[in-house]
């Protein structure tokens, strides 16, 4: 009797792409939310950066101020004034500015690159937590984009955005009170207009349009990644069959759609650097024409004029450092913003809590369907399989029919749109993923290989594991005499993604792993497939004596049948359905069912 099921909640949710877009708020809290260990050292390279900053505007003020005095002493016909204490004075600001300097470079620089870690390993956890369904639904080369060249964009914010908005606000507002109680107010006034100008007007024009543009851009230049890093990897294919000229066009237009992209970015960039020069210039002009009557009535000394048009002429860092933050934040948010999106999608399959009983456990398909995401049939109708514990279960097919979809349901890849399936007799819904993960080995006919040592890439299923049981894995899956005439033996680098093993090894190294985690269920895809007759057959015979003495439950996928009988049950599939099922020599005495067909296939 087919038991209800809940409808699949992760059918229909929304790719990460078509999320809501967040507010600009909303994305800074939460870029601060996931750096909150760096905030402290942010918070004293600001301080250390304001104070430097008001350090280099005292040091053009005190040096207008001295030189001024000095011309109005020799214009008086008087002897100029000593240079000695401003200069000491100088010297030891200098001395301080450059302490500033250092500290503000060097924590801003180690805050940028922490949270460049923080960020990564936020992307990397909500990958972890939603593979393997992610797997099957996201872009290799889109994730590559997201969690490299989009987290290294987002460095802008943390080492060029907190410390110059927190300086462009407090140094400028510093310098007007000072000029307004120093001097007089209609002078920090006139200063006062200029700066806001430059500062909170101008830096703000275009950058609704800056924004979208960017957008754009980010989105663009990921689409390149993921078509380069497509090329790449697929370089023999694109070559071998003569489309490199292709793939160099696209890659071109790519190219161009980034150019295009970032092009109303730029423009704004440039007309706002322009107003930026214009009102720094602006500024010291501005003071001197409000400081003149003042000046004539006595009410200011032309020394504190020509102090206070200095300091404000200095600003001009502080602004500029506004502006080039209002160019460089839109990049830095829309990366932000695709980082974002992966690092908080939901979890597509919620963690369970239960356990799996402990023993020998098999599986259950209880009348299964499923449907990929995105595909417009089922790969699986009504299907419903068992698996019994301790018993090697054979699922044979054609192409296409749907045995690994349904072997790598038993590992929750995804949950089946209707029915469910059962490890231990636990619905893998309510299955915490750990304990499934430590209990099922999946030997998949991808199965990727790390650029580290032999023995290493072994051991990725049980780090602890001695050099003897890494080796009893690999005598199991015939392997070991191959690795030990290997030129370091167990310790030889493979290359990238195994590039230096053989199709043949590479299966069996996945193989000697998925034993090493002593799984109770292993389930093998087409692990023989790149085996000649005599090697799959040892493959074979070690597995069988190692499942035995397990007292391990197999799933085996294969094309293979000529050693069929050696299985305790058989299931064939076809168009997804199930056709046959049973003890292989039963099946095989129908001369015209399924099995005995496929086998005739064979030859
Ligand atoms: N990631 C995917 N997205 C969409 N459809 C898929 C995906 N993977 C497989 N399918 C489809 O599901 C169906 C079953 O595929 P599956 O890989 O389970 O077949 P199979 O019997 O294992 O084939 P083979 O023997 O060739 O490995 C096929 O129609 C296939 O096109």
């Amino acid at each position: 009797m087919s038991t209800p099921t809940p409808p699949r909640p992760n059918a229909t949710a929304p790719a990460p792409g078509d999320a809501a877009r967040p507010s600009r708020r909303a994305l800074v809290g939460w870029l601060l939310m996931v750096t909150r260990p760096v905030l402290p050292p942010l918070l004293t390279s600001t301080v250390c950066r304001v104070a430097g900053q008001l350090l280099g505007v005292a040091m053009f003020a005190l040096a207008a101020h001295a030189v001024v005095e000095a011309a109005q002493a020799l214009a008086a016909g008087g002897p100029a004034p000593s240079v000695w204490p401003v200069l000491s004075a100088m010297v030891v600001m200098s001395l301080a500015k450059a302490a500033l300097r250092y500290g503000e470079q060097f924590l801003g620089h180690t805050v940028a690159f922490s949270s460049l870690e923080l960020l990564r390993a936020e992307l990397f956890r909500a990958l972890a937590r939603r593979t393997p369904r992610v797997l099957t639904t996201a872009h290799s080369g889109d994730l590559l984009a997201r969690s490299t060249k989009d987290v290294d964009r987002i460095e802008v914010f943390f080492a060029h955005t907190f410390a110059p908005a927190v300086s462009a606000l407090l140094v400028p507002l510093t310098v007007v009170v000072t000029i307004g109680i120093g001097a007089t107010w209609p002078v920090a006034g006139a200063a006062a207009l200029t700066l806001v100008a430059a500062i909170a007007v101008v830096p703000v024009l275009g950058q609704r349009l800056a924004a979208a543009g960017s957008r754009r851009a980010v989105a663009a230049r990921a689409a390149l990644t993921q078509h380069v890093t497509d090329s790449v990897q697929g370089l023999a294919e694109v070559v071998g069959y003569g489309r490199a000229a292709e793939r160099l066009e696209r890659t071109r237009a790519l190219d161009d759609a980034v150019v295009a992209a970032s092009r109303p970015a730029t423009a704004a960039g440039a007309l706002r650097r322009g107003g930026v020069q214009l009102l720094v210039l602006a500024g010291p002009i501005a003071v001197v024409a409000a400081g003149a009557g003042p000046v004539a009535a006595g009410v200011v000394s032309p020394a504190a004029l020509a102090a206070a048009a200095a300091a404000v002429l200095r600003l001009g860092e502080t602004v500029r450092g506004a502006e080039e933050l209002a160019g460089s934040l839109p990049t830095a948010l829309a990366a932000a913003e695709r980082v974002r999106q992966v690092a908080t999608a939901p979890v597509e399959l919620p963690d369970g809590a239960a356990v799996l009983p402990p023993g020998a456990i098999g599986i259950a398909w209880e009348d299964v369907d499923y449907t990929y995401p995105g595909a417009s049939r089922p790969s699986l109708r009504g299907v419903r399989v068992r698996a019994a514990a301790e018993q090697w279960t054979c699922l044979v097919g054609v192409s296409g029919s749907g045995k690994t979809t349904l072997a790598r349901l038993a590992l929750r890849f995804d949950d089946p749109d209707r029915g469910r399936v059962r490890v231990g007799g636990v619905d893998l819904r309510e299955a915490a993923a750990d304990g499934l993960r430590g209990r099922v080995a999946l030997v998949s006919q991808e199965a990727h290989l790390f650029r580290m040592s032999v023995a290493d890439n072994v051991r990725l299923a049980r780090p602890g594991a001695t050099r003897e049981q890494v080796e009893a894995a690999c005598r199991v899956a015939a392997l070991h005499e191959e690795v030990a005439a290997m030129p370091a033996g167990y310790d030889t680098l493979l290359g990238e993604r195994g590039a230096s093993v053989s199709g043949g090894q590479r299966q069996r190294l996945a193989l000697a792993r998925a034993l090493l985690a002593e799984p109770d269920v292993l389930v093998l895809d087409e692990f023989t497939s790149h085996l000649d007759p005599a090697v799959d057959a040892r493959v074979r015979d070690g597995v069988h004596d190692w499942a035995a003495r397990r007292g391990a439950t197999v799933v085996e996928i294969t094309h293979r049948l000529h050693r069929i009988e050696q299985a305790d049950h058989v299931v064939v599939l076809d168009g997804g359905r199930v056709v046959q099922s049973g003890a292989p020599r039963e099946l095989l005495a129908d001369a015209d069912g399924p099995l005995a067909r496929l086998r005739a296939r064979q030859g």
